[in-house]
């Protein structure tokens, strides 16, 4: 069954999970709404889920069941608020905006909405990626679950930990796309095509992840098991432990959580 939806911002993250969820039936595009101030996004998104998407449109925001928040920290998302309460304050309000918390959303209207606070993942459509979801009291988890389990996989955490899942989860697959362009780039280094690299690469990043899921064994047991005695893979490996590789990736994830913190904070 599918669920109307209208959603304030019409960028990148919205897309992608308007994307997921209608080709997951969750949404259909005859009652799925977008409003953005930038009218080519509108025309955009328009012609490509064939959805209605406006500057704006009462009406639809009147009778959505879910509303979404995809504006940034830094755009007018109290205005926003106000004119929920005004025109719709019995929906679901789902709140994907990084750092801002309940509180502060429910600080910008008198009346209690029904909010929830989620971080969205943006690999909506591989059916992998954690979304972090805290419901306030008056969210109906019975309504936006078949909603939100359309984009992702879902797990329900206290507030506090949401700004950890954005910077460590969330920005995650950053982290990975990273990882995988210093390794391709090693095996052309190496000598091998970009064809080849890229292609060896994709294999062992998919294989050494369900290694890790159907083994249950911990990465060092598995570094054992490659690593032969004065052989080629503990060469790597002293190079690696010798480098920044841990510390650098380990302070770039304490950045993102910081940066969520601040987003939210100066908002
Ligand atoms: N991109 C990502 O990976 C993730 C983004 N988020 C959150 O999603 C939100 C959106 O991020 P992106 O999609 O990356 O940004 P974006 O810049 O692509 O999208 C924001 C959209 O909101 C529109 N907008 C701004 N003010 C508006 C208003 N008053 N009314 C209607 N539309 C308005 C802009 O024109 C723009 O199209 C942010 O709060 C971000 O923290 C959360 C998780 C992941
Ligand atoms: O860069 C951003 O602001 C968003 C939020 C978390 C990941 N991407």
């Amino acid at each position: 069954m599918t669920i109307s939806l209208y959603a304030f911002g019409g960028g990148q993250m919205v897309e992608a999970i308007i994307r997921a969820a209608l080709k997951n039936k969750a949404l259909a595009p005859e009652t799925t709404f977008v409003t953005d101030i930038n009218e080519q996004r509108v025309t955009y998104l328009q012609q490509k889920y064939n959805i209605t998407a406006a500057v704006t449109t009462t009406q639809a925001l009147q009778q959505a069941e879910i509303i979404l928040l995809g504006v940034r920290p830094q755009d007018d998302w109290n205005a926003i608020l106000k004119t929920i309460v005004k025109e719709n304050p019995r929906a679901q309000v789902i709140s994907i905006i990084a750092g801002v918390t309940l509180q502060q959303l429910a600080a910008a209207t008198k009346v209690q909405l029904a909010l929830t606070r989620i971080i969205p993942n943006t690999l909506t459509e591989t059916g992998f990626g954690y979304s972090g979801v805290t419901r306030s009291a008056r969210a109906n988890q019975k309504i936006i679950e078949p909603f939100l389990t359309s984009f992702g996989k879902v797990d329900y955490i206290p507030e506090e930990q949401l700004d950890i899942y954005t910077g460590y989860g969330v920005a995650g697959p950053n982290y990975v796309y990273n990882f995988f362009i210093a390794l391709t780039n090693a095996g052309v280094l190496g000598g091998l095509s970009r064809k080849q690299a890229n292609a060896v690469a994709l294999e062992n990043l998919k294989g050494a992840a369900r290694m890790l899921e159907i083994s249950g064994k911990h990465p060092y047991e598995l570094l054992d098991i490659n690593n032969s005695a004065g052989g080629v893979g503990i060469a790597a490996q002293h190079e690696l432990d010798a480098s920044d590789f841990a510390a650098g990736v380990q302070n770039a994830v304490l950045a993102a959580i910081q940066r969520t913190t601040d987003l939210g904070g100066k908002h």
